[in-house]
Protein backbone atom coordinates (compact mmCIF):
# COMPACT_ATOMS: atom_id res chain seq x y z
CA UNK A 1 0.00 0.00 0.00
CA UNK A 2 1.41 3.81 -0.80
CA UNK A 3 0.20 6.08 1.77
CA UNK A 4 -1.09 9.26 1.18
CA UNK A 5 0.34 11.91 3.67
CA UNK A 6 -1.20 15.44 3.15
CA UNK A 7 1.45 18.34 3.14
CA UNK A 8 -0.49 20.74 5.38
CA UNK A 9 2.18 23.53 4.52
CA UNK A 10 -0.35 26.16 1.71
CA UNK A 11 -3.26 25.66 4.95
CA UNK A 12 -0.59 27.38 6.77
CA UNK A 13 0.24 29.88 4.38
CA UNK A 14 -3.79 30.81 4.36
CA UNK A 15 -4.05 30.98 8.02
CA UNK A 16 -1.07 33.40 8.20
CA UNK A 17 -2.27 35.86 5.81
CA UNK A 18 -4.66 37.20 8.28
CA UNK A 19 -2.42 37.00 11.34
CA UNK A 20 -5.79 34.91 13.39
CA UNK A 21 -6.31 31.04 13.54
CA UNK A 22 -8.64 30.98 10.56
CA UNK A 23 -8.16 27.92 9.28
CA UNK A 24 -7.07 26.43 11.99
CA UNK A 25 -4.11 24.13 11.03
CA UNK A 26 -4.79 21.68 13.34
CA UNK A 27 -8.78 21.03 12.54
CA UNK A 28 -7.75 20.52 9.27
CA UNK A 29 -5.16 18.08 9.64
CA UNK A 30 -7.59 16.46 11.94
CA UNK A 31 -9.72 16.42 9.40
CA UNK A 32 -7.81 15.32 6.39
CA UNK A 33 -7.51 12.17 8.63
CA UNK A 34 -10.82 11.57 9.23
CA UNK A 35 -11.22 12.03 5.22
CA UNK A 36 -8.90 9.35 4.79
CA UNK A 37 -5.29 10.41 5.11
CA UNK A 38 -2.22 8.36 6.05
CA UNK A 39 -0.34 10.94 7.47
CA UNK A 40 0.68 14.35 7.50
CA UNK A 41 3.55 16.37 6.62
CA UNK A 42 4.48 19.53 7.71
CA UNK A 43 8.00 21.74 6.40
CA UNK A 44 8.53 24.28 9.51
CA UNK A 45 10.69 27.17 7.30
CA UNK A 46 13.11 29.45 9.59
CA UNK A 47 10.91 32.52 8.72
CA UNK A 48 7.95 30.48 9.99
CA UNK A 49 6.30 31.80 6.48
CA UNK A 50 3.61 28.60 6.76
CA UNK A 51 3.93 26.16 9.04
CA UNK A 52 5.29 27.80 12.74
CA UNK A 53 6.84 25.42 15.01
CA UNK A 54 3.92 26.02 17.61
CA UNK A 55 2.28 24.20 14.76
CA UNK A 56 4.15 21.09 15.09
CA UNK A 57 4.11 21.14 18.91
CA UNK A 58 -0.01 21.33 18.64
CA UNK A 59 -0.19 19.00 16.33
CA UNK A 60 2.44 15.69 17.80
CA UNK A 61 -0.18 14.39 20.41
CA UNK A 62 -3.43 15.01 18.80
CA UNK A 63 -2.07 13.19 15.52
CA UNK A 64 -3.92 9.83 14.87
CA UNK A 65 -1.73 8.28 11.55
CA UNK A 66 2.33 9.48 10.55
CA UNK A 67 3.41 12.63 11.48
CA UNK A 68 6.59 13.78 8.71
CA UNK A 69 8.17 16.67 9.08
CA UNK A 70 10.38 17.98 6.63
CA UNK A 71 13.13 20.65 6.61
CA UNK A 72 16.93 21.23 6.20
CA UNK A 73 18.97 19.87 9.33
CA UNK A 74 20.12 23.08 10.93
CA UNK A 75 20.59 23.27 14.47
CA UNK A 76 17.34 24.66 15.38
CA UNK A 77 15.42 22.21 13.15
CA UNK A 78 17.49 19.00 14.82
CA UNK A 79 16.22 20.52 18.43
CA UNK A 80 12.63 20.84 17.03
CA UNK A 81 12.24 17.55 15.63
CA UNK A 82 14.28 15.66 18.84
CA UNK A 83 11.81 17.53 20.96
CA UNK A 84 8.92 16.49 19.07
CA UNK A 85 9.60 12.93 17.95
CA UNK A 86 7.36 12.25 14.96
CA UNK A 87 7.37 9.38 13.36
CA UNK A 88 9.60 10.62 10.21
CA UNK A 89 11.86 13.29 9.89
CA UNK A 90 12.80 14.33 6.18
CA UNK A 91 15.70 15.92 5.44
CA UNK A 92 15.70 18.19 2.25
CA UNK A 93 18.95 20.59 1.03
CA UNK A 94 17.21 23.79 1.69
CA UNK A 95 18.11 27.59 1.96
CA UNK A 96 16.37 29.27 4.55
CA UNK A 97 15.28 31.79 2.26
CA UNK A 98 14.34 28.96 -0.75
CA UNK A 99 10.92 30.13 -2.71
CA UNK A 100 10.19 26.12 -2.26
CA UNK A 101 12.00 23.06 -2.83
CA UNK A 102 14.09 22.63 -5.91
CA UNK A 103 16.86 19.91 -6.18
CA UNK A 104 17.58 17.05 -4.06
CA UNK A 105 20.88 16.65 -1.82
CA UNK A 106 24.13 15.86 -2.66
CA UNK A 107 24.44 12.99 -0.79
CA UNK A 108 28.39 12.41 -1.65
CA UNK A 109 29.72 15.97 -1.06
CA UNK A 110 27.29 15.81 2.16
CA UNK A 111 28.40 12.25 3.37
CA UNK A 112 29.69 13.37 6.65
CA UNK A 113 27.23 15.72 7.78
CA UNK A 114 23.88 13.37 6.87
CA UNK A 115 25.65 10.73 8.25
CA UNK A 116 26.05 12.59 11.68
CA UNK A 117 22.46 14.05 11.68
CA UNK A 118 20.53 10.60 10.46
CA UNK A 119 22.10 8.91 13.21
CA UNK A 120 20.99 11.69 15.81
CA UNK A 121 17.42 10.58 14.02
CA UNK A 122 17.67 6.84 13.89
CA UNK A 123 19.68 6.88 17.85
CA UNK A 124 16.32 8.20 18.74
CA UNK A 125 14.19 6.12 17.41
CA UNK A 126 12.81 8.55 14.39
CA UNK A 127 12.54 7.08 11.05
CA UNK A 128 14.86 9.03 8.56
CA UNK A 129 14.21 9.64 5.04
CA UNK A 130 16.42 12.06 2.55
CA UNK A 131 15.14 14.12 -0.22
CA UNK A 132 17.21 13.10 -3.62
CA UNK A 133 17.09 13.46 -7.14
CA UNK A 134 17.20 10.05 -9.13
CA UNK A 135 20.91 10.10 -9.54
CA UNK A 136 22.00 6.30 -8.85
CA UNK A 137 25.48 8.00 -6.70
CA UNK A 138 22.70 10.04 -4.63
CA UNK A 139 20.57 7.43 -4.21
CA UNK A 140 23.59 5.06 -3.00
CA UNK A 141 25.48 7.71 -0.30
CA UNK A 142 21.81 8.42 0.86
CA UNK A 143 21.92 4.58 2.15
CA UNK A 144 25.85 4.84 3.31
CA UNK A 145 25.19 7.89 5.29
CA UNK A 146 22.27 5.55 7.35
CA UNK A 147 19.08 6.74 5.64
CA UNK A 148 16.00 4.42 6.08
CA UNK A 149 14.48 5.82 3.13
CA UNK A 150 14.90 8.09 0.16
CA UNK A 151 12.18 10.65 -1.12
CA UNK A 152 12.25 11.08 -4.83
CA UNK A 153 11.98 14.46 -5.99
CA UNK A 154 9.24 14.56 -8.58
CA UNK A 155 8.95 18.04 -9.83
CA UNK A 156 11.13 17.16 -13.38
CA UNK A 157 8.51 14.36 -13.40
CA UNK A 158 5.45 16.38 -13.38
CA UNK A 159 7.08 19.63 -15.59
CA UNK A 160 8.20 16.77 -17.92
CA UNK A 161 4.65 14.30 -17.92
CA UNK A 162 2.62 16.60 -19.96
CA UNK A 163 5.00 16.30 -22.91
CA UNK A 164 5.44 12.58 -22.52
CA UNK A 165 4.84 10.55 -19.66
CA UNK A 166 6.57 7.05 -20.85
CA UNK A 167 9.78 9.08 -20.55
CA UNK A 168 9.46 11.45 -17.29
CA UNK A 169 8.74 8.52 -15.06
CA UNK A 170 11.70 6.43 -16.86
CA UNK A 171 14.09 7.90 -14.59
CA UNK A 172 12.25 6.95 -11.42
CA UNK A 173 11.71 3.91 -12.14
CA UNK A 174 15.12 3.31 -12.34
CA UNK A 175 15.89 5.13 -9.21
CA UNK A 176 13.61 3.01 -7.38
CA UNK A 177 15.16 0.09 -8.53
CA UNK A 178 17.94 1.23 -6.90
CA UNK A 179 16.55 2.33 -3.78
CA UNK A 180 15.05 -1.26 -3.55
CA UNK A 181 17.63 -2.84 -4.25
CA UNK A 182 20.03 -1.18 -1.34
CA UNK A 183 17.10 -1.88 0.75
CA UNK A 184 15.77 1.74 1.58
CA UNK A 185 12.65 2.32 1.06
CA UNK A 186 10.89 4.61 -0.87
CA UNK A 187 8.93 8.09 -0.73
CA UNK A 188 7.94 10.80 -3.44
CA UNK A 189 7.06 14.43 -3.63
CA UNK A 190 6.71 17.57 -5.17
CA UNK A 191 4.10 18.67 -7.64
CA UNK A 192 2.24 15.45 -7.73
CA UNK A 193 -1.24 15.56 -8.86
CA UNK A 194 -4.02 14.41 -9.78
CA UNK A 195 -3.14 14.65 -13.59
CA UNK A 196 0.43 12.64 -12.58
CA UNK A 197 -0.02 10.42 -9.47
CA UNK A 198 -1.46 7.71 -10.80
CA UNK A 199 1.02 6.81 -13.80
CA UNK A 200 3.39 7.36 -10.97
CA UNK A 201 1.94 4.63 -8.97
CA UNK A 202 1.25 2.46 -11.67
CA UNK A 203 4.82 2.23 -13.06
CA UNK A 204 6.53 2.30 -9.27
CA UNK A 205 3.47 -0.13 -7.11
CA UNK A 206 5.95 -0.65 -4.37
CA UNK A 207 6.28 3.28 -3.40
CA UNK A 208 6.14 3.28 0.60
CA UNK A 209 4.53 7.20 0.73
CA UNK A 210 3.84 10.36 -1.35
CA UNK A 211 3.72 13.50 0.13
CA UNK A 212 1.22 16.10 -1.41
CA UNK A 213 0.22 19.61 -0.72
CA UNK A 214 0.12 22.46 -3.15
CA UNK A 215 -1.70 20.12 -5.84
CA UNK A 216 -4.01 18.90 -3.28
CA UNK A 217 -5.04 22.04 -1.47
CA UNK A 218 -5.89 23.47 -4.63
CA UNK A 219 -7.81 20.88 -5.73
CA UNK A 220 -9.76 21.59 -2.07
CA UNK A 221 -10.82 24.85 -3.33
CA UNK A 222 -12.80 23.47 -5.78
CA UNK A 223 -13.85 19.60 -4.73
CA UNK A 224 -13.84 20.33 -0.94
CA UNK A 225 -11.16 18.52 0.93
CA UNK A 226 -13.00 14.94 1.95
CA UNK A 227 -13.56 14.19 -2.17
CA UNK A 228 -9.96 15.61 -3.13
CA UNK A 229 -8.30 13.10 -0.56
CA UNK A 230 -10.84 10.54 -1.49
CA UNK A 231 -9.55 11.00 -5.34
CA UNK A 232 -6.09 11.48 -4.32
CA UNK A 233 -6.36 8.06 -2.54
CA UNK A 234 -8.51 6.50 -5.91
CA UNK A 235 -5.20 7.07 -7.67
CA UNK A 236 -2.78 4.76 -5.61
CA UNK A 237 -5.01 1.85 -6.46
C1 LIG B 1 10.34 18.75 0.18
C2 LIG B 1 9.25 19.22 -0.69
O1 LIG B 1 9.26 19.02 -1.88
C3 LIG B 1 8.12 19.94 -0.13
O2 LIG B 1 8.09 19.98 1.24
C4 LIG B 1 8.13 21.34 -0.57
O3 LIG B 1 9.34 21.87 -0.24
C5 LIG B 1 6.99 22.10 0.02
O4 LIG B 1 7.43 23.23 0.68
P1 LIG B 1 6.68 24.59 0.45
O5 LIG B 1 5.24 24.33 0.81
O6 LIG B 1 7.36 25.55 1.37
O7 LIG B 1 6.83 24.95 -1.01
N1 LIG C 1 7.59 16.28 0.14
C1 LIG C 1 6.77 16.93 -0.80
C2 LIG C 1 5.64 17.58 -0.14
O1 LIG C 1 5.45 17.45 1.06
C3 LIG C 1 4.66 18.36 -0.89
O2 LIG C 1 5.14 18.97 -2.04
P1 LIG C 1 4.05 19.76 -2.92
O3 LIG C 1 2.93 18.79 -3.25
O4 LIG C 1 3.56 20.91 -2.10
O5 LIG C 1 4.80 20.18 -4.15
Amino acid sequence: MTRLSVNINKVATLRNARGGDVPNVVKVALDCENFGADGITVHPRPDERHIRKRDVFDLRPLLRTEFNIEGYPAPEFIDLVLKVKPHQVTLVPDSPTQLTSNSGWDTKTNLEFLTEVLEAFNTAGIRTSVFVSTDAEMIEYAAKAGADRVELYTEPYATAFPKGKEAAVAPFVEAAKIARSLGLGLNAGHDLSLENLNYFYKNIPWLDEVSIGHALISDALYLGLERTIQEYKNCLR
